[in-house]
């Protein structure tokens, strides 16, 4: 029981930590502050073990043997009434001089769980305070000698030991553990007043109880082996952990016993390799019956290495197609054709490869800032990355107004007027038109957008064959703007698409007021043969057309450069086609203000 006593007595009183504190100091006496103990630096210990004796007259005001923490040395002080034992008065936060000092602050200043033993008699004798080591604490092995202060520290022990959990199922295996090292540590002066630990667990937890009480022999000093002086333990100490691994013991043997005779050792490691090659031996003859049963041959040897091959995502929305020439084909012809195509592909990859563009091209693709770009790029060259497409703006303008475009006839609004899925319900052809045809998701009604900054006017997707009608937009009253449906490869059926294409070929072949066609090719993949095929119609009908390379976002300049390159020595011989050939991106607005020059003119040189 905590033994308390009257100030005026300058008594000690015993906290519920069972702090104990002797007799009046000088120092108090005086109303001299109790020293921090750091500065009396007399009989400083160990925190262990704190002492305070009476009367001591080896510090001045207030003599403190013992902690040397700043917080204990605050309670120590002296309030004035001559005794210095009042400052314990706060320990359990009860009593009534003792201001703001809850059962919390009680917690955080016991530090150890409140575990300070009450050795000793009766006041005006020489006491000793015992504080528990905290870690004995936390790990509810210290047993005081008081019932009451189980039961106060009840509450620490279980949290303790709740994170003990692991722990104590291990100190099972330790039940074997050396015990002379036990006999060690009971006799030091530490434990000298507990009890055995067996009985302190009893009260805690009556499962783990068990895994301890069973050993009979666990006591402070065993735990405080496993949690202070683990590194100390000697190997007879570790738990021996078997496995069954076919080695038998061989694995506990190794870890356990290390100093196991070289002989032992190489008969060890013979085992390990028995087994290993018995595995080895055994997956074989597996292999060879299960051969004998799916009546196969037996092919032994190095595995043959697998053969690298381009793989086709069959769900890769790009423009690698292979719809362009095996489109109405059985299953078993269209993958021939796959083979075939991926190998005239990679031909044709290296002799694209092999162009090397002319200088004008080059610089023109580097000043336009067409191709793949980093947005540093950009910045540096005071665009403004914050708006779409921010190469058809001007240098460092933040206004994305469509007022700023250059060419007055795509200031106009853009307005759907008329869609036709046969060629019966196309519109009066009133005003000149400008086409954009191409092969589906290559981007013509994202670049209708973009020419006009009016974002979400025509539809787009990146599925291909969004657009399945021809679709007819006024652009102010001058021009008339025409999104046609995407032919190739698309998520259609495929007499649908076909549907389409003719549509796309009648519009071209008979549209009176079709003044230009935007043919738009996919900069990355180049012209396919459905291209071409539109590309021989309108030479065929003397249509105007003009190549569009689209996306240049997505390849490297000089890729740019490249195909532009490619194109042109295509084109030579045609006399529908109309120079120059433009490249634009939709998405960085690189070469949108161009195509808009361009288109312009057509508008301009029309007979109203
Ligand atoms: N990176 C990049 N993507 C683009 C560009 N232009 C269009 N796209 C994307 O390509 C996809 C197809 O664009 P669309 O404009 O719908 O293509 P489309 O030719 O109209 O397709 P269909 O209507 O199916 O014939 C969309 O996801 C666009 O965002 C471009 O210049 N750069
Ligand atoms: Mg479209």
């Amino acid at each position: 029981m905590p033994v308390r006593r009257s100030s005026n007595e300058g008594s000690f009183k015993v906290s519920r930590k069972l702090r104990v504190r002797t007799g009046n100091s000088k120092g108090s006496e005086d109303g001299v502050r109790t020293p921090r103990s750091r500065d009396t630096g007399v009989g400083r210990g160990h925190r262990k073990a704190r002492v305070a004796t009476e009367g001591s007259e080896g510090s001045s005001g207030g003599v403190r043997t013992g902690e040397g923490k700043k917080i204990e040395s605050r309670r120590l002080q002296s309030r004035g009434n001559g005794s210095d034992a009042v400052a314990y008065h706060s320990e359990d936060g009860r009593l009534s001089d003792v201001r703001g000092r809850g059962k919390r602050d009680w917690k955080t200043r016991s530090g150890n769980g409140g575990l300070e033993p009450f050795v000793g008699g009766k006041s005006g004798l020489k006491r000793k305070r015992i504080s528990a080591d905290p870690r004995l604490v936390e790990q509810g092995t210290f047993n005081g000698n008081d019932r009451k202060l189980k039961s106060q520290t009840k509450t620490n022990v279980l949290n303790s030991s709740m994170d003990n959990g692991k722990r104590l199922s291990r100190w099972k295996d330790y039940e074997s553990a050396d015990s002379s090292r036990n006999q060690r540590v009971t006799k030091s002066p530490k434990f000298s007043g507990s009890e055995s630990l067996g009985r302190d667990y009893e009260f805690k937890d009556s499962s783990r109880n068990k895994a301890v009480t069973e050993s009979g022999k666990l006591r402070g000093s065993e735990s405080l082996d496993k949690r202070g002086q683990s590194g100390k333990m000697g190997r007879a100490d570790k738990p021996k952990y078997v496995r069954d691994n076919g080695l038998g013991n061989v694995k506990s043997k190794i870890s356990g016993d290390r100093k196991a005779p070289l002989d032992t050792q190489k008969e060890l490691n013979q085992r390990i390799n028995a087994v290993s090659s018995v595995d080895k031996r055994y997956s074989r003859k597996d292999q060879r019956m299960k051969a004998l049963i799916n009546g196969s041959s037996i092919t032994e040897g190095p595995p043959k290495k697998k053969k690298r091959g381009i793989r086709i995502d069959p769900y890769d929305t790009s423009n690698k197609r292979l719809d362009d020439s095996a489109s109405d084909k059985g299953t078993n012809q269209v993958k021939i054709d796959e083979t075939e195509s991926i190998g005239s592909e990679m031909s044709k990859n290296a002799q694209f490869r092999a162009i090397s563009p002319s200088s004008s091209i080059l610089s023109f693709v580097q000043d336009n800032l067409l191709g793949r770009r980093r947005e540093i790029d950009f910045k540096r060259a005071g665009y403004n990355i914050e708006l779409p497409a921010p190469l058809d703006n001007l240098p460092f303008s933040t206004t994305p107004e469509r007022e700023r475009i250059e060419v007055p006839a795509f200031r106009n609004k853009l307005e759907f007027f008329a869609a036709a899925k046969i060629s019966s319900s196309f519109p009066p052809p009133d005003l000149p038109e400008i086409a954009f045809a191409g092969r589906s998701n290559v981007g013509k009604s994202s670049l209708l957008n973009a020419l006009t900054r009016q974002w979400g006017v025509v539809r787009t997707s990146d599925k291909p064959g969004l657009t399945q009608s021809i679709n007819f937009f006024n652009l102010g009253p001058k021009l008339c703007m025409v999104d046609l449906p995407g032919y190739g490869f698309a998520y259609a059926k495929e007499e649908v698409k076909e549907a389409w294409e003719e549509l796309v070929k009648e519009y071209v072949m008979t549209r009176v007021g079709l003044k230009r066609v935007c043919l738009l090719i996919d900069t990355k993949w180049g012209m396919k043969p459905r291209d071409l095929e539109l590309i021989d119609l309108m030479e065929r009908y003397e249509t105007k057309y003009q190549i569009v390379l689209t996306k240049t976002d997505l390849v490297f300049p000089i890729d740019v450069a490249r195909r532009a390159m490619q194109i042109e020595e295509n084109l030579k011989a045609k006399k529908s086609a109309v120079q120059p050939l433009m490249m634009v991106s939709s998405k960085t607005g690189a070469g949108i203000r161009s195509l808009r020059t361009v288109l312009a003119n057509v508008a301009r040189f029309v007979p109203r």
